[in-house]
Parts: structure tokens; C-alpha cells; sequence
């Protein structure tokens, strides 16, 4: 019996009742921090119904042999959709325009746009979700660039993205978008000093994680005009309490909606729950991201060894909490992938009786 708790809206998970759950769910806006994780004795899986992790402390959760899973691929569609209507919404002014006819204006000059067509995209992060952008801007006669330090430029190059360093790519860009994990190294990607190498004016989009383009660095380059335009779907703190970005005439924003489209939703908690039930009835581990060691303990293979493990240190345990002192212990193993006989001994200078290596 697997005990399941989903949460969706709560901001972050109360300790008290996370451990009663042998499994949680959640979406980006819950913080599964490692209080809530060593709290939650029974906790065996966390479900991240969504691809970015960094709203779980999956260290945490590796140390407690917790696994962190998500549905990576659900998503790609819905966020890769927002980013080229954001793109279009800075090409052409859409939101600000909209807004102006509702105040009952008709003003043709103001909201002067300019082609798509023909102009330079950088692609910072060339993944799932940056593969998806490339294809669909290239539609529009954009070119597309990129930069990505793990995927091969040959792969790049066969989605029709030019691969490049970071320092070509920023002074070639009309528009830049980007589309990489929230990590350290990607904390501050676009900075001071990466606006200071861009066009004048060039345009940016974040529909990745709040931080990955410096909001300050933002701010001010938006203000000197060195940048023209912004499209943001997060924030580093989401809500903003600052609103300096949000009520920037040239930023136009979004609730962090990436994800939120019936189908995206539709996949990612249909892809959670089954890889879910695979895990629990020991079939198949699925959209594991934390320490590949965890995911191996889930092969036919590995559950055979975890039991040898576990009996073996059971024994163990008993010789050392014994009364009287134990020099020898013989373990003599029988199957088919373990067909062989352990021999050890547990002697004053503590090494391996046939090995001569040191106990660690
Ligand atoms: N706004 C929203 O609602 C959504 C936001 N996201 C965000 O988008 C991110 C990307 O998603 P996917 O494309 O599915 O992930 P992915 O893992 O397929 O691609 C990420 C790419 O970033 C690259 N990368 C890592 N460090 C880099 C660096 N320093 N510079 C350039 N590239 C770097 C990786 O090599 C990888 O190819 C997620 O981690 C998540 O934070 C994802 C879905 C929805
Ligand atoms: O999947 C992601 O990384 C997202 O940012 C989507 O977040 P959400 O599940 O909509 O809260």
C-alpha cells in the first residue's frame, strides 16, 4: 500500500503531515526543502510533475535513499509555444497594443514593430525545449545560433542551429532566449557583462528560471536601451515583490504559464502517476534524476544484492553487539549471479581474511 500525496498550490509542504506519505507530487511553486525531506520518515519517492528539479533539495533526498523523479518530456511543447509568442509579442508589440485598445486608443505609431524574418536567434541551452524553438522560429526565417556545452555541435547542426561559443554568439544576436536548468553555473548566464558584448537593443527571453538572465543586469540594460525588450515567464522570486521588471514598458510577462496548457498538464500527471505504479510494483524506473546508484537499486539484479546486503550486515551487526569477541565469520553465498563464497575476517587489524584488504 503506497500512500500518495499531491500537492499543486500549497507554497511549501508542512512537515507535520509530508510524514505520513510514502510519496509526494508537486509542480514548480512548492519548495521540497531538506527540513520537509529528513522530516518525512516514510517518504520513498518524490514526483516532480514537471521538468526543473531545483525546487527540490535532491541532495537531500538522495542522502535519505529518497528518489526524485520527474516527466521531463511532458512539457517541451507548452514551453517551447510560449517562448515564440513571447518572441512575436516583442517583434510586434502585441500585449502593450492590446492593452492600448482596451483603454480605447488607436495608435498605429506607437506599437511600429519589425520583421522576425531574416534576424539572428541565440539559443542559450540547445535541449528538449531549445531544439523546439529552433524548429519553429527557423519557420518564421529566423537564423538560428546556439550554445549548448553538452550537446554535440553535429546534433546541433542537424536541427539546422549554427553551434557556437558564448562569446560569438552574444554579439550576433537580435534576440536571445534561453532554455537551461537553473544551476549554479547558469545562475547569471546574461549579465553586465554579457549585455555589455550584445546589439544594442537586442531582445531577451526567459521562459527557463528566474536568475538565468540577472534581473538587475536586466533592469539596467533595459533602462539604458542596450536592451530593447524582455519576455519573462519566471522570476527568481515568484511572485515578484519587486515590480521594477513586470512594470517596465518594454518587459512583457507572464505568470509562469510555460507549463500550463491541458495538455502539458494531461501529460505530465498521467507520465508521474504511471512511472508512479512502475516504480512501486518494481517494474521500471522511469525519470529518475538523482544519483544513477539509486536508479541501479531498482534492476532484478540489484534487488538480489540489496537482500545479500542487508543479510550480510545483519549478521554483522549481530557479531559486533555480541558479548563475546568474534574473530572469524564465514559467509558462504548460493545463485546464479552470486555462485560464490565470501570469506571474511574480522580480526584485530580489520582486513579481509582472503584479500589481506583493510575493512573500511
Ligand atoms: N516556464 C516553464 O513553465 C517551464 C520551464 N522549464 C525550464 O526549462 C529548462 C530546460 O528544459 P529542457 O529543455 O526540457 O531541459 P533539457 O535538459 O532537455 O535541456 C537543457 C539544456 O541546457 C544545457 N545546459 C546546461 N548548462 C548550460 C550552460 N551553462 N549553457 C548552455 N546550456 C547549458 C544542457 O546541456 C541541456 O542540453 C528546465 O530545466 C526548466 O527549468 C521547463 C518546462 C516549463
Ligand atoms: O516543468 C517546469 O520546469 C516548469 O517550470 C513548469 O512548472 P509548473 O509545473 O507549471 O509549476
Amino acid at each position: 500500500f503506497f500512500h500518495l500525496w499531491k500537492l499543486h498550490t500549497a507554497p511549501n509542504c508542512s512537515i507535520v503531515s509530508v510524514s505520513n506519505y510514502d510519496g509526494l507530487v508537486v509542480r514548480s511553486a512548492t519548495k521540497v526543502t531538506a527540513d520537509v525531506i529528513n522530516a518525512a520518515d516514510k517518504l520513498k519517492i518524490i514526483g516532480r510533475a514537471g521538468t526543473g528539479v531545483d525546487n527540490v533539495d535532491v541532495d537531500a533526498a538522495t542522502k535519505k535513499g529518497i528518489i526524485v523523479m520527474n516527466t521531463p518530456s511532458g512539457n517541451t511543447i507548452s514551453a517551447a509555444e510560449l517562448t515564440c509568442a513571447l518572441l512575436m509579442s516583442l517583434s510586434r508589440n502585441v500585449p502593450q497594443a492590446a492593452m492600448s485598445m482596451k483603454q480605447g486608443n488607436w495608435d498605429r505609431k506607437k506599437f511600429m514593430g519589425a520583421e522576425l524574418y531574416g534576424k539572428v536567434l541565440g539559443i542559450v541551452g540547445l535541449g528538449r525545449i531549445g531544439k523546439e524553438v529552433a524548429s519553429r522560429m527557423q519557420s518564421f526565417g529566423m537564423r538560428t545560433i546556439g550554445y549548448d556545452p553538452i550537446t554535440p555541435p553535429e546534433v546541433a547542426a542537424s536541427w539546422g542551429v549554427e553551434p557556437m561559443s558564448l562569446e560569438l554568439l552574444w554579439p550576433q544576436c537580435d534576440y536571445i532566449t534561453v532554455h537551461t536548468p537553473l544551476m549554479p553555473s547558469t545562475v547569471g548566464l546574461l549579465n553586465d557583462a554579457s549585455f555589455a558584448k550584445c546589439k544594442k537593443g537586442v531582445k531577451v527571453v526567459n521562459c527557463a528560471r528566474g536568475g538565468i538572465i540577472d534581473e538587475d543586469a536586466l533592469l539596467r540594460a533595459l533602462e539604458s536601451g542596450q536592451c530593447g525588450g524582455a519576455g519573462l515567464d519566471v522570476f527568481v522570486e515568484e511572485p515578484p515583490k519587486n515590480r521594477s521588471l513586470i512594470e517596465h514598458p518594454n518587459v512583457v510577462s507572464c505568470p509562469h504559464l510555460g507549463a500550463s496548457t491541458k495538455e502539458a498538464q494531461a501529460r505530465c500527471g498521467e507520465d508521474i502517476a504511471l512511472q508512479i505504479v512502475d516504480m512501486v510494483k518494481g517494474n521500471k524506473l522511469v525519470g529518475a534524476v538523482n544519483a544513477q546508484v539509486l536508479a541501479s537499486t531498482f534492476s532484478q539484479e540489484s534487488h538480489q544484492l540489496i537482500k545479500l546486503g542487508e543479510a550480510v550486515g545483519s549478521v554483522l551487526q549481530s557479531c559486533t553487539t555480541s558479548k563475546r569477541p568474534v574473530s572469524h565469520v564465514q559467509i558462504t553465498t548460493q545463485g546464479r549471479s552470486t555462485g560464490q563464497t565470501c570469506l571474511c575476517y574480522q580480526g584485530p587489524e580489520g582486513r579481509d581474511h582472503n584479500t589481506g584488504r583493510r575493512y573500511m
